[in-house]
């Protein structure tokens, strides 16, 4: 690929496109119609129709999804992240919740103007550009937990599939090329069948008015090369693709005429989706190429209007982030909002994420130290807890059924948590309480899964600190905090023993005098308890001494907060 880009023009191959340009009709021009098909049970707001519809599938237990991938010419920033974790999101509660499997195309865009200017501003190839910027999109993703889709596709490894898809919709009259050597789409022969998403978007179309088109609403299928740019040869003479068709062509080389669910960012809608559905539709010759387009909401720095962008200049790169926080705590941020709405990120958006996962982490751990039976704790109100948890079950999943809704799902957990924490109330010493251990055994066991199908892994996070050797640290640390936990008990002098209790009431103020004076003599004892603990708490190891029973966390591996 890299000597097609250095050396300009080369004469392709046959043109020859796995996909066929057939009818096949669903719908009344211009309208949307509800796909026939298999019902998910879901509810999903269709940019398309601008409202909830029901999400039906063309297959049972199984949705085609396109998703517009990374221009890679810079650092992957926020915005990005944002909008790939948010969708990442949705695919794993397609999968885990609602039992569909999905097959994701992403592609590439490895040739596009910003990459040709970036190239030359760099003095390299652009094709050397793209798969740098391309590696790191795919590392960037992977560090936030993104799951890879089923294929990532480069654009420039499928110049002869487009070029047929352009020549094809010329024949069936919807293109036309110029004496330049440039091909537009003829936008007026679609009637009114152009502009589904004008209206509730940006309504100018943002391709550069060339004096060779039509009409300016036409926008270019395959652009004529400029000098020392990449090119490729096509029946037009030397150019390159637009950016609309490469979508169109990936997409229907994988999935053909039928689309269930196509994704990107707010700002695509328009005029990049109208597009693309305007060119599937006049290759396919049908009425309804892709059933729903979901998009999501920017994210902006605080404070601004605009999205965080390169060509703005106002991001911060995915890297810049992890040095300071963890992906759990990037995703808990795009769970608490959702995935349609423009989100703020600022110190206390991400101030707000890291406490939930802390009020989360704490409760597990808490609830694992009582399942243990390190927590003596009053007795527990079973029939609520176990209430609480089939209610949460319940009102999750149908948060999750409407329209992928994260932040409702999050505060039904963050209650079940809440009343778990109220009933554990510890009690330090006297007679053993009755115990409920299974009904927590539940909840953690609820809560873990919850996170781990939405890809925080807490767990995973208490084990990967640090490289491979973490789990023995881990056994290590439990070490540490037994032992202080003896040492701290001496030097409290808190064992009563049953002679004790039943000494006469002077021996029992002998006993008092002479546990005052222990306590004394071993205050050094206890005084390097707290050293250990507040030193341990400086590597975010969180020692919490309740009673005569200690137990441990571990803080955010980041530093990010307070310790
Ligand atoms: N600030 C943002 N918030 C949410 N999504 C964003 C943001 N910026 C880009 N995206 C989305 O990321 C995906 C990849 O975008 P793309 O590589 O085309 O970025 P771009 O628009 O060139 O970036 P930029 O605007 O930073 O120059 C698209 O779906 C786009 O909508
Ligand atoms: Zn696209």
């Amino acid at each position: 690929m890299q000597s097609i880009l250095r050396q300009g023009c080369r004469l392709l191959p046959g043109l020859t496109v796995n996909v066929r340009a057939s009818g096949s009709c669903t719908s009344a021009a211009g309208h949307w119609a509800p796909p026939s098909g298999f019902d998910t049970g879901i509810q999903v707001y269709n940019s398309l129709t601008r409202r909830k519809e029901a999400l039906t599938l063309h297959r049972p237990a199984l949705a085609t999804w396109y998703s517009c991938g990374p221009t890679v010419y810079d650092h992957a920033h926020l915005g990005h992240a944002c909008s790939y974790v948010r969708f990442d999101i949705i695919r794993r509660i397609m999968i885990h919740y609602f039992g569909i499997d999905v097959v994701m195309v992403m592609v590439i865009t490895d040739i596009d103007d910003k990459i040709i200017k970036r190239a030359n501003e760099l003095n390299l190839s652009p094709v050397s550009l793209a798969r740098t910027y391309e590696q790191e999109f795919k590392q960037d993703m992977m560090a936030l937990k993104v799951l890879q889709p089923t294929i990532y596709m480069r654009v420039t490894e499928h110049i002869p599939q487009i070029l047929s898809f352009i020549q094809q919709i010329i024949s069936n009259g919807h293109a036309y090329a110029t004496s330049h050597g440039n091909v537009y789409f003829d936008v007026q022969s679609i009637g009114k069948r152009y502009g589904k998403f004008i209206g509730s978007f940006s309504h100018m179309d943002t391709e550069s008015v060339v004096s060779d088109k039509r009409s300016p609403r036409d926008f270019a299928l395959w652009k004529t090369a400029k000098p020392d740019e990449p090119c490729w040869d096509s029946p037009w003479g030397k150019g390159r693709p637009g950016w609309h068709i490469e979508c169109s062509t990936v997409a229907s080389t994988v999935f053909g005429e039928q689309l269930d669910i196509h994704t990107g960012g707010i700002d695509l809608a328009f005029p990049h989706h109208e597009n693309e559905i305007a060119q599937c539709e006049a290759y396919h010759q049908c009425e309804q190429w892709g059933n729903y387009f979901l998009h999501s909401g920017h994210l902006h720095l605080k404070g601004t209007e605009e999205k965080m962008s390169k060509s703005l200049k106002n991001y911060i790169t995915v890297k810049e982030f992890l040095q300071s926080f963890s992906s759990d705590e990037f995703r808990m941020f795009c769970l608490r909002s959702k995935y349609k709405s423009a989100v703020e990120y600022s110190k206390d958006s991400m101030n707000e994420a890291t406490s939930t996962l802390k009020i989360i982490s704490s409760f597990l751990n808490d609830a694992n130290a009582y399942l243990k039976g390190q927590l003596i704790c009053e007795p527990i109100q079973e029939d609520i807890l176990w209430q609480r948890l089939n209610e949460t079950r319940v009102n999750v999943k149908a948060a999750l059924a409407d329209d992928f809704d994260t932040l409702r799902a999050v505060d039904a957990v963050m209650d079940l948590i809440h009343h778990g924490n109220r009933q554990l109330k510890t009690v330090s010493k006297g007679v053993p309480q009755a115990r409920s251990p299974l009904v927590y055994g539940a909840m953690v066991s609820y809560v873990e899964q919850f996170l781990d199908i939405l890809g925080i892994s807490l767990q995973e996070e208490q084990v990967s600190v640090d490289g491979k050797h973490s789990a023995l640290l881990l056994n290590v640390v439990d070490e540490i905090v037994d032992f202080r936990s003896k040492v701290r008990n001496f030097a409290l002098a808190s064992e009563v023993t049953v002679q004790d209790l039943q000494n006469s009431e002077e021996e029992r103020v002998l006993q008092k005098a002479r546990r005052k004076q222990m306590i004394k003599d071993r205050e050094p004892l206890m005084r390097a308890c707290d050293e250990v603990r507040l030193n341990l708490a400086g590597y975010g190891i969180n020692i919490k001494d309740r009673g005569t029973v200690s137990t441990w966390e571990l803080q955010n591996s980041k530093g990010s907060q307070e310790q």
